[in-house]
């Protein structure tokens, strides 16, 4: 008889806004599912921030061949930072809010439909980016959506509804910031790097962008008055926002960006404050398999 092959489902029991019945009813489902196609199953929970990652890192030196990361864009994250470069595949199970990796990728946004795709599926290979070597997937950014993800991650509900909220509020409070990128200092309302071409909810700020192209779409966002805002907005989620004669785009390998005081940023929606003034950032070709 062949050798069971080893898949783990590492499961963040805090993640978007999916109940505990609902997370456990994923649960079994992997584990039939996964035994019912031979594979030798297994499930960990993470207990702390940072978790998923020394989870994943031990199953690559252990040769789990699979690895599902059943949470939003920050489980996904830190679980496939320890899968970079490695012959272990990323199996992605959406359970967050905002989902931006798995919708970019056409992975189900059913649980239980993505968790058999994730272990019938074929691993393809897909870059990533570093932002002062914190590993990014699907966006990194500063500016308006950095502020935004600071603001957010201080409301004591998750979810949708508390996003858009926290949106409009900070939509009002913010001023555009100056940016010195590559060299060149400009004002700007928000700048992204793209790996992935959404934010998650299907807000798109780089229609175009490819996961798979060895590049990053460095997307602008330059100062507009406030009666444009809607305008903007509905471009965002209809997948035009590169029509706007406020948005500049570019692909770009790696960039350096430069503030006067230490950079608020945001890494896969996740906020994080750099404590120097200088952001590094550089795509990472063809470094992950997932599972599609
Ligand atoms: N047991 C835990 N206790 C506290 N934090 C945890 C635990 N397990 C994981 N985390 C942290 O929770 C963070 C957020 O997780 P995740 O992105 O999956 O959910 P989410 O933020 O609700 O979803 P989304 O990013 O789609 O909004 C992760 O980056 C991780 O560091």
């Amino acid at each position: 008889m062949a050798s069971l092959s080893a898949v783990l489902a590492i499961i963040n029991p805090l993640s978007g806004t999916t109940s505990a019945e609902q997370k456990a009813l994923i649960r079994e489902t992997f584990l039939r599912k996964a035994e019912a196609l031979g594979f030798a199953p297994e499930v960990a929970v993470t207990t702390h921030p940072g978790h998923a990652t020394e989870l994943a890192a031990h199953a690559v030196l252990r040769g789990v061949n699979r690895v599902l990361a059943i949470g939003g864009d920050g489980t996904i994250n830190e679980t496939a930072q320890a899968l970079r470069r490695s012959a272990t595949a990323l199996g992605i199970v959406p359970v967050g809010s905002g989902n931006g990796l798995a919708r970019h990728l056409n992975v189900p946004l059913n649980p239980l439909v993505a968790v058999e795709r994730a272990l019938r599926g074929q691993p393809v290979v897909i870059d990533s980016a570093e932002i002062n070597g914190h590993p990014f997937f699907c966006t990194a950014g500063m500016g308006f959506e950095a502020y935004v993800a600071h603001e957010f991650a201080q409301q004591p509900v998750r979810g949708l509804p508390t996003y858009i909220k926290t949106a409009f509020r900070a939509f009002w409070a913010y001023k555009p910031e100056r940016f010195i990128i590559d060299g060149q200092e400009r004002e700007l309302f928000s700048l992204t790097f793209a790996n992935a071409g959404q934010f998650g909810n299907n807000a798109w700020m780089a229609p175009k962008a490819n996961i798979a192209d060895g590049r990053l779409e460095q997307c602008e966002i330059h100062p507009f008055p406030a009666q444009a805002a809607a305008m903007l907005t509905w471009r965002l989620f209809n997948k035009s926002l590169d029509a706007s004669s406020y948005w500049r785009g570019k692909a770009v390998m790696k960039a350096v960006v430069e503030a006067s005081g230490p950079l608020r940023i945001h890494v896969d929606g996740e906020p994080l404050m750099l404590p120097d003034n200088k952001a590094d950032i550089r795509i990472l070709p063809s470094s992950l398999l997932v599972l599609l």
